[in-house]
């Protein structure tokens, strides 16, 4: 799978993709990132990619040109991609849309805007406005970077088996179940004795009894399409 980010801060997109599952996922050849800086897609000497809002109003506008002539340039290849523009305004990503991208996308540009916004204008030139979540940041550097993540953990490979489970839980429906590791006791702060018996039918059961406990306490709305023994377990804690 490709990844294709337009930035006008490549250096962000850069430093964390070194690193961690994403890092072993570029160096096995499963993934491939192209940063693309903006600024190298504008007409004017001092690469000017911003301009005073029409209407007036606080703050600057990202112009529409670096952002066509960028999206021109990857379009050249004739090759399929799906243009995402990172924005507040965008639908929501969840751990199922990042499964639909994984699944159905071998190319993706993910488009960052900075400042108040970008001319809407660009919007003509993509497939999807996508939002990370009901809060503004400085910029879609950080939305991009938390779609590639989540797409790349998906892709088959990209994780050691002891770490694919964790999507499994959520793709389910509900919250992950809480983890322990040594020490056995913490300052009095002991782990619980099921996770110590061995008896992995039990474990497994204590673990799910968990995860819906923690979903119903943080996150009843996932609480949808529970399966009938799902269903009855959480009765049980009701
Ligand atoms: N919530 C998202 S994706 C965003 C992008 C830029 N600012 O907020």
């Amino acid at each position: 799978m490709k990844f294709e980010v337009l930035t006008i801060f490549p250096e962000i997109i850069e430093c964390y993709i070194k690193h961690g599952v994403l890092g072993k996922a570029l160096n096995k050849g499963i993934v491939e990132v192209k940063v693309y800086n903006l600024r190298d897609f504008t007409s004017d000497k001092h690469k000017k990619v911003d301009d005073y809002p029409y209407g007036g109003g606080a703050g600057m506008v990202m112009q529409i040109e670096p952002f066509y002539n960028a999206i021109m340039h990857l379009k050249a290849d004739e090759k399929p991609r799906k243009l995402v523009l990172l924005s507040p305004q965008g639908r929501k990503f969840t751990q199922k849309l990042a499964q639909k991208f994984m699944e159905e996308s071998k190319a993706m540009v993910l488009i960052c805007g900075r400042y108040e916004g970008i001319d809407e204008r660009v919007k003509a030139f993509v497939d999807e406005e996508v939002s990370i979540g009901d809060y503004v940041l400085s910029g879609g550097e950080l939305a991009a970077l938390v779609i590639i993540d989540s797409v790349v953990r998906l892709i088959p490979g990209a994780l050691g088996d002891e770490l694919s489970a964790v999507e499994d839980s959520f793709m389910k429906g509900f919250l992950d179940y809480p983890h322990y590791t040594r020490p056995e006791d913490f300052k009095g702060m002991k782990v619980p004795e099921v996770l110590l018996s061995g008896d992995h039918k039990k474990i497994a059961l204590w673990r799910k009894r968990q995860a819906l406990k923690n979903t119903l306490k943080n996150r009843p709305d996932l609480l949808k399409n529970l399966s009938p023994e799902d269903m009855r377990i959480l009765k049980e804690l009701c």
